[in-house]
């Protein structure tokens, strides 16, 4: 238990589309000092019975500003909810958010300009007032042609029409943000897997993290 209330250790698992995020975190499911954070999909398919995710993905243009709005709501309440954990693992967050999805659906003209900087004053009015900070990123690096053959085979109904352009234009902001650290906003140390791995090579990743991830569990209990 967390019981003096500090911050849990915060742990961001980012990765593109398909690069088994929410298999890794399953992977933790089993260890109680840990809260896992599962991406909300199943409101953004589901919102008052609207599907923003189909609709997003039907008409990007018309949708993407309704969806993205939706989308930073439900990751600010995933990062304000309360963690009676020492650990906290999330699937992606605020930052993958603006700098990956909103990012490149405003340079790909998805977002109207005018759109992208409502977006883009939210963001920053929430990092300047509630100081959402990780820990520790988790980066699921993949090969997009690899993620694309999981998408289909995957086959969520809303994906089917993801062009493998868009996925490795995603690579690319993930690389650029986690690689190659373009956004000084956001400094939390990068533990890169790699994702390619098939499920039952992958393990052998995931222990590794595990050890970083555990080990930091214990220091923010025993201080
Ligand atoms: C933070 C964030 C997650 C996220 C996911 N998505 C899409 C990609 C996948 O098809 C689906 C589930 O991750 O939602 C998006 O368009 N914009 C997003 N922003």
């Amino acid at each position: 238990m967390n019981t003096m209330n500090t911050k849990p250790f915060t742990v961001f698992v980012e990765g593109n589309i398909g690069s088994g995020k929410t298999t890794f975190l399953e992977h933790f499911r089993r260890f109680e000092d840990i809260t896992l954070l599962t991406e909300p999909v199943e409101e953004w398919r589901n919102l008052k019975g609207w599907n923003l995710l189909d609709l997003m993905y039907k008409e990007p243009s018309k949708w993407a500003m309704t969806f993205q709005s939706y989308v930073s709501l439900t990751m600010l309440d995933m990062h304000r909810k309360p963690t009676p954990t020492p650990v906290k693992l999330m699937e992606r967050s605020l930052y993958s958010a603006r700098y990956c999805f909103v990012e490149h659906m405003m340079r790909s003209g998805t977002l109207h300009p005018a759109e992208f900087a409502v977006l883009d004053e939210w963001f920053r009015f929430i990092m300047n007032q509630i100081h959402i900070d990780a820990d520790l990123i988790v980066y699921l690096k993949t090969t997009p042609s690899v993620v694309y053959e999981r998408i289909k085979k995957r086959a969520r109904s809303e994906e089917q029409c993801v062009p493998l352009s868009y996925i490795e234009e995603l690579h690319k902001l993930h690389e650029d943000w986690l690689i190659n650290r373009e956004h000084a906003e956001c400094p939390a140390p990068v533990l890169v897997l790699d994702a390619d791995l098939d499920l039952s090579q992958i393990t052998e990743e995931y222990k590794k993290s595990e050890h970083q991830i555990l080990r930091k569990a214990v220091d923010v209990v025993m201080n």
